[in-house]
């Protein structure tokens, strides 16, 4: 293989330059070409196809650097329908005319889809990411977990009762995605910063996080000590929490509460889903998880609870919310991800080099031997009908009565948190955040710089020089 190309696709992460700069190292070492596609599979669909190459000469373009957060190449949530045959035709032809021998798609359990039909005419890897951790199995059998539930009238379901009730550590598939270390690093953080003002006001604080369907980032913000962690995967007994809320408040005059964007009542509704907006991947958009949780504990708690204490007016001052929102997804990405991203980017361009297609780069653990890097068949995630389900956390790694990780949970995340930050990390904190020259120079965006090495396969309707 001589050129290859690299995007990346779905929601950013901190570790995609990281990512994207191991697959360019490797090919380096390889003697292989690599282009980076703009935008996503967007990209693609622009008949112009924005492109940079990334080693021209066989060396990384200097923009790209595995310590700068977000993706030199962009992103996006473009759909391309499998179904769209003449659009698709398209995009295989003009990834042909770039002379692309294999893709290196950077992404999630989504992407995997994404690429699944571009699959069928150019070999194609996966590189993972996601803040979320959701790409993955708890064990190589979990798709045969899933049974789709089909009543006339109504649209199909799925659901699942898992076959393991306890797992061990090596059992995991794909252990753990770029981009979640440094998003839980940012969660803990927000959560002490919150803790303190809840405390210093007598407030209950409830922090949303991310994660979708998928509880790992509410399980690490353990990190942060909150006092409820509340998990996607686990209906909320409402009554169980309105008394651990009232123990912990009586106790010490504050409650944190971590919510994870998309937990249940226990009827199974989401209660950050009320506006069932989507965005173009399909994705439900959560909004409201903590407003929802935040009315639930007004009412039950009401004025008179607070009144009672002299601590405030009303249960609406006492109760406030705030999300981590974006900033879990953005900025530098700490030691683990830096390196492991690197460590798997790398790997996926050995996976093309070396002839596999529809396979994704993997990051295992086990107690005897630490991290070790490993690959999977894609459709090792797909259950009978086809379908990649969002890895979500197996029950055995939450404590419902607790409301806190397991004893498995906190063995799951020691390994992955306990030297996730470098000295570099903390230097670079020591240097750079205020370093004056910040006060006179504006934000050197790296997107600048990026655009002066684009080309296009079509520049206006004039087809260049082939590549
Ligand atoms: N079934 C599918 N068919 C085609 N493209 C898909 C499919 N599912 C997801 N994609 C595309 O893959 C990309 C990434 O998906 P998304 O769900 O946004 O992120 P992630 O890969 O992190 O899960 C998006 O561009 C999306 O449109
Ligand atoms: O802001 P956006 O791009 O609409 O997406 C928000 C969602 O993206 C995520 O960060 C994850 O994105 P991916 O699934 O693409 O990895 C979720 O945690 C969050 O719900």
């Amino acid at each position: 293989m001589r050129r290859i190309g690299v995007l990346t696709a779905g929601g950013d992460t901190p570790a995609l330059n990281a990512t994207i700069y191991g697959v360019v190292e490797r090919a380096n070492q390889l003697g292989v070409e690599v282009i980076g596609i703009i935008k996503g599979f967007g990209g693609m669909v622009d008949p112009r196809i924005p492109h940079l190459r990334l080693n021209p000469l066989r060396t990384t373009i200097p923009e790209l650097r595995p310590d700068i957060g977000g993706t030199i190449l962009g992103a996006s949530r473009t759909y391309i329908d499998k179904n769209e045959k003449e659009l698709l035709k398209a995009v295989v032809a003009r990834l042909r005319r770039l002379g692309i021998e294999g893709i290196i798609c950077v992404g999630g359990d989504g992407t995997i889809n994404g690429l699944q039909p571009i699959s069928d005419f150019i070999p194609c890897a996966l590189a993972p990411k996601t803040i979320d951790n959701d790409l993955g199995l708890n064990y190589i059998e979990e798709p045969n977990d899933w049974e789709l539930i089909e009543t006339p009238g109504h649209k199909s379901k799925y659901s699942r009762i898992y076959s393991r009730t306890e797992l061990e550590l090596a059992d995991i598939v794909n252990y753990a995605t770029p981009g979640y270390a440094t998003a839980v690093f940012v969660v803990a953080q927000a959560i002490e910063r919150t803790r303190t003002t809840a405390e210093s006001h007598r407030r209950i604080a409830i922090v949303e996080v991310m994660g979708r369907d998928s509880g790992y980032i509410a399980l690490g913000s353990a990190y942060g000590q909150p006092d409820i962690i509340l998990v996607p995967e686990i209906p909320i007994d409402i009554e169980r929490l309105e008394r651990r809320v009232r123990e912990i408040y009586e106790l010490q005059k504050h409650v944190v509460i971590v919510v994870g964007e998309g937990v249940r009542d226990e009827e199974g509704h989401q209660l950050g889903a009320k506006s069932a907006s989507v965005d173009p991947a399909g994705n439900i958009q959560f909004t409201g998880a903590s407003e929802a949780l935040q009315q639930i504990l007004i009412e039950r708690l009401g004025d008179g609870y607070f009144q009672h204490r002299r601590r405030h007016d009303n249960a609406k001052q006492a109760i406030f919310t705030r999300k981590v929102g974006h900033t879990q997804r953005g900025g530098r990405p700490i030691m683990f991800d830096r390196f492991y991203a690197t460590q798997l980017g790398g790997k996926a361009t050995e996976l093309l080099v070396h002839g596999r297609n529809n396979h994704i780069a993997t990051l295992q653990y086990s107690p005897e031997h630490g991290f070790k890097l490993d690959s999977i068949a894609a459709n090792k995630l797909r259950d009978r009908w086809g379908q990649i389900h969002a890895r979500t956390l197996h029950p055995y790694l939450y404590d419902e009565k607790k409301f806190q990780p397991s004893k498995f949970g906190r063995a799951y995340l020691k390994p992955i948190f306990t030297q996730a930050l470098g000295r570099d990390d903390v230097e670079h904190l020591l240097n750079d955040a205020f370093n004056p020259g910040k006060l006179s120079m504006v934000y050197p965006s790296v997107n600048v710089d990026i655009h002066k090495r684009l080309e296009h396969l079509e520049a206006d309707g004039i087809d260049p020089d082939p590549i």
